[in-house]
Protein backbone atom coordinates (compact mmCIF):
# COMPACT_ATOMS: atom_id res chain seq x y z
CA UNK A 1 0.00 0.00 0.00
CA UNK A 2 2.36 2.57 0.99
CA UNK A 3 4.58 1.43 -1.88
CA UNK A 4 1.89 1.80 -4.63
CA UNK A 5 1.09 4.61 -2.80
CA UNK A 6 5.00 5.82 -3.45
CA UNK A 7 4.94 5.44 -6.65
CA UNK A 8 1.66 7.45 -7.45
CA UNK A 9 3.44 10.47 -5.28
CA UNK A 10 6.63 10.39 -7.71
CA UNK A 11 4.55 9.81 -10.56
CA UNK A 12 2.88 13.04 -9.70
CA UNK A 13 6.01 15.12 -8.80
CA UNK A 14 7.80 13.98 -12.38
CA UNK A 15 4.65 15.49 -14.04
CA UNK A 16 4.55 18.44 -12.15
CA UNK A 17 8.27 19.60 -12.68
CA UNK A 18 7.77 18.22 -16.51
CA UNK A 19 4.70 21.24 -16.82
CA UNK A 20 6.60 23.43 -15.08
CA UNK A 21 9.34 23.45 -16.90
CA UNK A 22 7.81 23.29 -20.03
CA UNK A 23 5.33 26.19 -18.95
CA UNK A 24 8.58 28.19 -17.91
CA UNK A 25 10.16 27.73 -21.46
CA UNK A 26 6.64 28.55 -23.24
CA UNK A 27 6.69 25.05 -24.95
CA UNK A 28 2.85 25.20 -24.30
CA UNK A 29 2.69 28.27 -26.60
CA UNK A 30 2.33 25.87 -30.14
CA UNK A 31 -0.85 24.15 -27.87
CA UNK A 32 -2.19 27.69 -27.36
CA UNK A 33 -1.27 28.35 -31.22
CA UNK A 34 -3.08 25.04 -32.55
CA UNK A 35 -6.31 26.29 -33.60
CA UNK A 36 -6.99 26.74 -37.40
CA UNK A 37 -7.47 30.40 -38.48
CA UNK A 38 -8.72 31.83 -41.61
CA UNK A 39 -5.38 33.05 -43.83
CA UNK A 40 -6.79 36.60 -44.53
CA UNK A 41 -8.26 37.58 -40.99
CA UNK A 42 -4.58 38.31 -40.03
CA UNK A 43 -3.12 39.88 -43.44
CA UNK A 44 -5.24 41.15 -46.29
CA UNK A 45 -2.33 41.69 -48.66
CA UNK A 46 -2.08 37.43 -49.31
CA UNK A 47 -3.71 36.58 -52.85
CA UNK A 48 -5.73 33.31 -52.09
CA UNK A 49 -6.12 30.92 -55.49
CA UNK A 50 -6.92 27.47 -54.28
CA UNK A 51 -5.68 25.20 -56.81
CA UNK A 52 -7.18 22.07 -55.41
CA UNK A 53 -10.70 23.62 -55.51
CA UNK A 54 -10.63 24.52 -59.45
CA UNK A 55 -9.28 21.53 -61.86
CA UNK A 56 -6.54 23.56 -62.62
CA UNK A 57 -3.68 21.40 -60.85
CA UNK A 58 -1.54 18.71 -61.78
CA UNK A 59 -4.92 16.01 -61.62
CA UNK A 60 -7.12 17.79 -63.23
CA UNK A 61 -10.00 17.69 -61.15
CA UNK A 62 -11.39 19.59 -58.51
CA UNK A 63 -9.67 17.68 -55.05
CA UNK A 64 -12.19 19.74 -52.50
CA UNK A 65 -14.65 21.57 -52.46
CA UNK A 66 -13.98 24.59 -50.43
CA UNK A 67 -12.20 28.31 -51.65
CA UNK A 68 -11.40 29.64 -47.64
CA UNK A 69 -7.70 28.93 -46.78
CA UNK A 70 -6.98 27.74 -43.37
CA UNK A 71 -4.11 27.11 -41.54
CA UNK A 72 -2.79 27.07 -37.64
CA UNK A 73 -2.80 29.84 -36.06
CA UNK A 74 1.42 29.86 -36.17
CA UNK A 75 1.76 29.10 -39.04
CA UNK A 76 -0.39 32.08 -40.36
CA UNK A 77 0.94 33.96 -37.91
CA UNK A 78 4.40 33.21 -39.69
CA UNK A 79 3.05 33.47 -43.06
CA UNK A 80 1.67 37.19 -42.27
CA UNK A 81 4.96 38.50 -40.76
CA UNK A 82 7.01 37.28 -44.27
CA UNK A 83 3.68 38.66 -46.50
CA UNK A 84 4.57 42.21 -44.11
CA UNK A 85 7.93 42.10 -45.41
CA UNK A 86 7.73 41.00 -48.54
CA UNK A 87 5.32 44.02 -49.36
CA UNK A 88 8.24 46.48 -48.46
CA UNK A 89 9.82 44.93 -51.27
CA UNK A 90 6.89 44.70 -53.63
CA UNK A 91 5.86 41.61 -53.68
CA UNK A 92 2.91 39.70 -52.60
CA UNK A 93 2.15 36.14 -51.57
CA UNK A 94 0.06 33.84 -53.12
CA UNK A 95 -1.56 30.97 -51.65
CA UNK A 96 -1.97 28.23 -53.82
CA UNK A 97 -2.83 25.41 -50.90
CA UNK A 98 -3.22 26.10 -47.27
CA UNK A 99 -4.85 23.13 -44.87
CA UNK A 100 -5.93 20.27 -46.95
CA UNK A 101 -8.03 17.07 -45.40
CA UNK A 102 -6.76 13.90 -45.39
CA UNK A 103 -9.69 12.87 -47.55
CA UNK A 104 -7.87 15.23 -50.36
CA UNK A 105 -4.80 13.77 -49.80
CA UNK A 106 -5.74 10.60 -50.20
CA UNK A 107 -7.83 11.73 -53.26
CA UNK A 108 -4.38 13.08 -54.05
CA UNK A 109 -2.47 9.86 -53.13
CA UNK A 110 -4.24 7.53 -55.07
CA UNK A 111 -3.85 9.93 -58.16
CA UNK A 112 -0.35 10.07 -57.86
CA UNK A 113 1.43 7.22 -55.34
CA UNK A 114 4.50 9.10 -55.30
CA UNK A 115 5.69 10.06 -51.54
CA UNK A 116 8.65 11.96 -52.92
CA UNK A 117 5.64 14.33 -54.65
CA UNK A 118 2.76 13.60 -52.54
CA UNK A 119 2.82 13.08 -48.93
CA UNK A 120 0.90 9.61 -47.94
CA UNK A 121 -2.37 10.68 -46.25
CA UNK A 122 -1.20 11.03 -42.29
CA UNK A 123 -3.07 14.07 -40.44
CA UNK A 124 0.23 14.49 -38.59
CA UNK A 125 1.99 15.75 -41.89
CA UNK A 126 2.27 19.06 -42.96
CA UNK A 127 -0.95 20.44 -45.05
CA UNK A 128 -3.06 18.02 -43.40
CA UNK A 129 -2.35 18.93 -40.13
CA UNK A 130 -2.15 22.45 -41.13
CA UNK A 131 1.15 23.66 -41.15
CA UNK A 132 2.40 24.33 -44.68
CA UNK A 133 1.43 26.58 -47.87
CA UNK A 134 2.06 26.08 -51.54
CA UNK A 135 2.70 29.43 -52.98
CA UNK A 136 4.35 31.76 -55.58
CA UNK A 137 5.12 35.58 -55.18
CA UNK A 138 3.51 38.32 -57.16
CA UNK A 139 4.22 42.19 -57.73
CA UNK A 140 1.58 44.74 -55.37
CA UNK A 141 -0.78 44.50 -58.74
CA UNK A 142 -1.05 40.64 -57.98
CA UNK A 143 1.22 40.05 -60.94
CA UNK A 144 2.71 36.47 -60.98
CA UNK A 145 6.33 36.30 -61.17
CA UNK A 146 8.34 34.39 -63.48
CA UNK A 147 9.54 31.49 -61.37
CA UNK A 148 11.62 28.28 -62.61
CA UNK A 149 8.55 25.98 -62.99
CA UNK A 150 4.54 26.30 -62.60
CA UNK A 151 3.04 25.17 -60.11
CA UNK A 152 3.28 21.35 -59.10
CA UNK A 153 5.70 20.99 -62.49
C1 LIG B 1 1.43 17.98 -54.19
C2 LIG B 1 2.29 19.08 -53.65
N1 LIG B 1 1.68 20.34 -53.91
C3 LIG B 1 2.48 18.91 -52.16
O1 LIG B 1 1.87 19.63 -51.40
N2 LIG B 1 3.33 17.97 -51.77
C4 LIG B 1 3.58 17.73 -50.37
C5 LIG B 1 4.72 16.76 -50.25
C6 LIG B 1 2.35 17.16 -49.67
O2 LIG B 1 1.57 16.43 -50.27
O3 LIG B 1 2.21 17.43 -48.45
Amino acid sequence: MVKVTLVKFAGYLVKYLYNKENVLEGKYMQTQLSDFVNLQTLTEDLIIELAYATPNNFTGQVVYDFTTAIARRGSVQKLAEASKILKKQGYRIKVWDAYRPVSAQLKLFEIYPDPTFVAKPNPNFSHQKGVTFDVTLTDLAGKELVMPTAFDD
